[in-house]
Formats: C-alpha cells, sequence, structure tokens
C-alpha cells in the first residue's frame, strides 16, 4: 500500500491495496477526513489504516512547524556532529597517550656502592628516561651484598678490596641491559668505617680507594667515583631517601625525619622549627620549589659496632677481669684480645687497656646494669649551646614523624620491638637480655652467633641512644617507624646521593605533572558520558525529522 502526499492539493492519495480501490485523505485543522473507497475490506482494516494515515499526519505538521521556528536546525546538527567528532579523537588521543606502553629502552640505570664499615652492598636504580625530574619515580630494581667485610677491612691487603666487588657487579652487568651499559653511571659512597681509617692512616684509605676505583673502572658503566662521604652528607641523603620515597616533596607534605644507625657512626636529621643553632649542624635545600632547612649530626664512633667497643673499653677500665658485662646473656662467655677492643680509633687514648693482652668476656645478662653501662659512652655534662643531644652536640628538640633504618630496624624487628612503647620495649629487652645464652642459641639455630650475642647489648644501646641520647621521650616514641624499606627501594642514603648527583630533584617544581591515573578515568568516563548524550541529542534532531520529511510511507 503506498500513501502520497501532494503539496498542491493538500490531500494524500493512497494507493490501492489489497483490499482498498484508493483513499483520499484531508487534514483541516485537527480533523483528518479520509475517503476510503473499499472493495471488500474489514472495517478493522479500514480503522487501522485510519490511525498509520493520522499519526504520518501529526508527525508531518510538527516537522514543518520545529523547522519554521527553529532555523538553526541544520547548523546546530552540524555543529554537533563536529563536537562528536572532536570528542572521539580526544578520546582516542588520551588514551593512546596515557596508555603509551613502555618500552624497556626508555628504562635509564644507575648504581650505587654502599661502602659500609660493616659491609658493602650495590644497589641497582631504574628511572623513566623522560620522567626524570619527577618524585616517586626512581626505584631500586637490585640489591647484592658483598660477601664478607667492608672496603676498611682490607688495609693489610689492599688489592683485595677491589676484587672483592666482583659477584656484584658481574651481577649488575646481567641486570642492566647491555645497550644501557656505557650511560649507566656507578657511584661508590664510603661512610663511617671508612672515615675511622683515614683518621689512622690516610694513605692506607687512599689506597682502599684506588683499589675500588682500579676495579671499578673495568667495568663498561660510567664510572663516577669513589670517595668518602662526610657524616653530614650521609645524613642529608638519608633524609632525601625516605622523604622521596614517601613522595613528601612532591606533595608538598611535612618531612620525615631519618635516623640512620651504621655501625661505626649514627645519624640524625629532620626539619626543625627552631634555629639551628651550630652552622656544622645545618643544611638547607630547595626542592621542587620549596626551602628545606635541615638540621643533621653524624656521630662517629657511635654506631652498634664502635658503641660495643666504647662500652666493653669503659668497663674494661673500671671492673675486674673476667669481665662481666650486663649487656651479654647469662652463660655467654667468650675469650678476647685487649686489642680487639682497643684498637679502634675510637677507644684508642685509654692506657689503662694495655695492661692486659686478652680477657675473658663473660655475660650477666641485667638489662638496668647494661643501660647504666651504655649511658657512661655518653658524656651529658657539658653542652655550650642551648640544648645538646650528647657530647656537646647541638640539638633541637625531636618534631615530627622519624623513619628508623638500617640497624634500629634490624635489631629493633628481630627483638620484634617495632611497634611496641618505650615502656613495653624496656621491659621485653630486659627479659630478652636475662635469658641464658644456650637457651638463645637454641631458639634461634640460623642466626648468625656474632648478631645474636650482640642483640642485647644492640637493643639496650638503641633505646638509650634514642631516649637519653636524642630526647624521643615516651610519648615521642610512636613517631619512630622502624622501616627497612620504603615501596620496594631500601631507606638508606644511597637513593638521596645518586638522585642529587645525577641532578634528579630540582630546586624549581617541574611542569604540571602528567594526568593521575583517578583524573585520566574520571576525564574518559565524563567525556564518554557527553559523547552519547551528543549523539542521542543528534539522532533525534536528526535522524526523526529526515525520517518523516519523507512523502513516502512503505
Ligand atoms: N641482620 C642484621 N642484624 C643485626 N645487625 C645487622 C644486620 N645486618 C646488618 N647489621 C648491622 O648493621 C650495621 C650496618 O652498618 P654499616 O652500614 O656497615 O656501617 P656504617 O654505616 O657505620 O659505615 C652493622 O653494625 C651491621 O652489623
Ligand atoms: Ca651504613
Amino acid at each position: 500500500m503506498q500513501i502520497i502526499y501532494s503539496d498542491q492539493f493538500s490531500q494524500w492519495y493512497v494507493g490501492t491495496g489489497e483490499c482498498l480501490d484508493s483513499i483520499v485523505a484531508k487534514r483541516q485543522q485537527s480533523v483528518l477526513s479520509v475517503n476510503f473507497a473499499t472493495s471488500s475490506c474489514s472495517v478493522r482494516s479500514v480503522q487501522a489504516r485510519f490511525v498509520e494515515l493520522w499519526l504520518y499526519v501529526i508527525q508531518r505538521d510538527i516537522t514543518a512547524e520545529m523547522k519554521e521556528k527553529n532555523p538553526w536546525h541544520r547548523p546546530l546538527i552540524i555543529f554537533i556532529a563536529i563536537l562528536i567528532a572532536l570528542g572521539i579523537i580526544a578520546l582516542v588521543a588520551t588514551a593512546v597517550v596515557q596508555n603509551k606502553p613502555l618500552q624497556p629502552q626508555k628504562y635509564k640505570y644507575g648504581i650505587v656502592l654502599d661502602a659500609g664499615s660493616s659491609h658493602t652492598a650495590v644497589y641497582i636504580y631504574r628511572w623513566q628516561a623522560e620522567k626524570e625530574n619527577n618524585t616517586g619515580m626512581v626505584q631500586q630494581i637490585h640489591e647484592c651484598d658483598v660477601k664478607g667485610k667492608g672496603i676498611s677491612s682490607y688495609s693489610s691487603s689492599v688489592e683485595r678490596a677491589g676484587l672483592s666487588l666482583r659477584e656484584c657487579m658481574e651481577e649488575a652487568k646481567e641486570e642492566i641491559p647491555i645497550w644501557r651499559h656505557r650511560e649507566t653511571p656507578v657511584y661508590l659512597g664510603a661512610t663511617a668505617g671508612m672515615r675511622l681509617l683515614r683518621k689512622e692512616n690516610a694513605s692506607v684509605s687512599d689506597q682502599v680507594l684506588s683499589s675500588v676505583e682500579g676495579f671499578l673502572q673495568t667495568y663498561p658503566f660510567l664510572y663516577q667515583g669513589a670517595r668518602i662521604i662526610s657524616g653530614q652528607e650521609e645524613g642529608a641523603y638519608g633524609w632525601i631517601t625516605v622523604n622521596y620515597l614517601s613522595d613528601n616533596f612532591h606533595k608538598a607534605r611535612a618531612t620525615m625525619g631519618a635516623l640512620d644507625l651504621g655501625g661505626a657512626s649514627t645519624q640524625i636529621t629532620f626539619v626543625s622549627q627552631q634555629q639551628v643553632e651550630s652552622p656544622e649542624n645545618s643544611i638547607y635545600f630547595r626542592l621542587y620549589g620549596k626551602d628545606y632547612h635541615v638540621y643533621t649530626h653524624s656521630f662517629l664512633c657511635y654506631g652498634k659496632d664502635q658503641a660495643l667497643k666504647l662500652a666493653m673499653a669503659q668497663q674494661l677500665q673500671t671492673s675486674d677481669l673476667p669481665l662481666r658485662d650486663p649487656c651479654f646473656h647469662p652463660g655467654y662467655s667468650q675469650e678476647r684480645t685487649v686489642e680487639s677492643v682497643s684498637s679502634s680509633p675510637c677507644v684508642s687514648g685509654s692506657p689503662a687497656l694495655s695492661s692486659h693482652a686478652n680477657f675473658t668476656h663473660v655475660g650477666a645478662g641485667n638489662g638496668t646494669l647494661c643501660h647504666s653501662a651504655v649511658r657512661r659512652i655518653f658524656n651529658f655534662s657539658h653542652c655550650e649551646w642551648g640544648r645538646c643531644s650528647f657530647n656537646g652536640v647541638f640539638q633541637p628538640p625531636v618534631e615530627g614523624q622519624f623513619g628508623a633504618f638500617s640497624a634500629f630496624y634490624f635489631v629493633m624487628n628481630f627483638l620484634n620491638l617495632t611497634s611496641d612503647t618505650l615502656e613495653e620495649s624496656k621491659e621485653k629487652l630486659g627479659q630478652y637480655c636475662s635469658t641464658p645464652w644456650a637457651e638463645i642459641k637454641q631458639s634461634y639455630p640460623h642466626i648468625k652467633e656474632k648478631y645474636l650475642a650482640e642483640y642485647c647489648f644492640s637493643g639496650v644501646y638503641i633505646l638509650t641512644l634514642l631516649e637519653d641520647g636524642y630526647s624521643f621521650t615516651s610519648d615521642k616514641w610512636k613517631d619512630i617507624h622502624f622501616i627497612k624499606k620504603i615501596g620496594g627501594s631500601a631507606a638508606g642514603w644511597t637513593l638521596g646521593y645518586m638522585l642529587n648527583l645525577t641532578n634528579m630533584i630540582p630546586a624549581e617544581a617541574p611542569d604540571a605533572p602528567p594526568l593521575p591515573h583517578a583524573g585520566y578515568v574520571t576525564i574518559m568516563v565524563l567525556f564518554s558520558l557527553l559523547l552519547v548524550v551528543l549523539l542521542l541529542l543528534c539522532l533525534k534532531l536528526f535522524c526523526w525529522p529526515a525520517c518523516t520529511r519523507s512523502k513516502h510511507i512503505i
């Protein structure tokens, strides 16, 4: 069946159908009159035909009315169509840029060797080549612990100092893609063990450094030097590391103090609102457009191994032999040479020690007495400044949160004291120290005996250093967080050292950061919704009148 509209006569002529011979429809106002010339139609099919015609007429008239009222109809449709096209292009472009797969050759690498007093560790870092100036972008991807002792222990066979690094440097060659080797910087920083060796014998310490330098230069990496870093640098770079890894610089949040306990020195670094009275304890940084006035101090000889020597030397001078040490477990007994204690540059200058060659070191296991013995290695009596920590060193009151790492973590983690209050820690430590040595050895058969024997001393030393030395009172104890890693990267000075030497922390904030993930998702969803709405609108505006404009209904 066919309906034909004639503009000329404002009439619809309907072709003949199965049962209809002809239909002529005419509309005046809201009245539609239809003449059906039928031959054999039922009443129902004539009615249906009538309704169909009525709807068609109404639709046609509304469309005509809209066109008359809105001359912008067509341009509007074109505009919306352009918007939709642009929207689709924007969506695709954003998705492509945001989700661009990172190719392996987009990564850069850096190697830092931490030549500590007790051992050397090799760290490999990786970052995205184009995002060098963003915070939190550099990640540790590998750590290798060099077998044997620290490089300062090779003073009598210096050539072995370099060779000791072989295994870990071979691992570095494996870890870093070959095509990046030539541009991968290698830094070696030596800390308190080498500071002490330099004090004792500067020429031997130079020879040790030359040995590691010569060895590192045999590798295809970009050798950037081997040097003894200062205690101030060690503290500052540790502070940079923990705050970089916590993203505190980027977000301009309050920074976190850094507490580093090594074998031969210990560092405390934090931002203080109070004036730093002593210039040697004050460092200034401008990072990402913000100024930081930081307090730092490194106590040489107050790492836990040298502190033990200081405590033993102190006891050897004041008590009879055998040495009954309250910081070692009851039943512990060890033959030692006086030289093993007195040879340290931290201890030398104690004439009373030379009267014996050997002595027996016996454990007495008493936390309270151990605390008194440890306190004696600190000098709390003189201070030229407004406030001191110990040994006449200026220190403002501790402020804010602190990350305590390296031996602070190893010891407190072993003793299971990382989340206890100061009082609980003292109580638990007292019990641990009085536990018989045989029982301790039995309970921890896989732990190195040297570490195991010293955990009581180390625990008491840490509590004494933090409470009596730095004045972390009971209420401030909860602000100390014993940490090993932050987001997979070790807390320590090495990362901060590399970031600084590769200029990866700019003084001013870099340009606007790329879209964060949440922002990207929100924008994509909003754009998609907008596109759907536009599309529906366009369909309504474009298709409906277009369809109804047709003069034919089949
Ligand atoms: N698992 C562990 N348990 C206890 N102490 C540890 C453990 N691993 C390392 N240490 C100690 O951590 C300290 C690390 O100091 P190190 O970095 O070598 O010296 P420094 O920083 O003073 O040059 C050493 O005293 C070492 O014995
Ligand atoms: Ca260290």
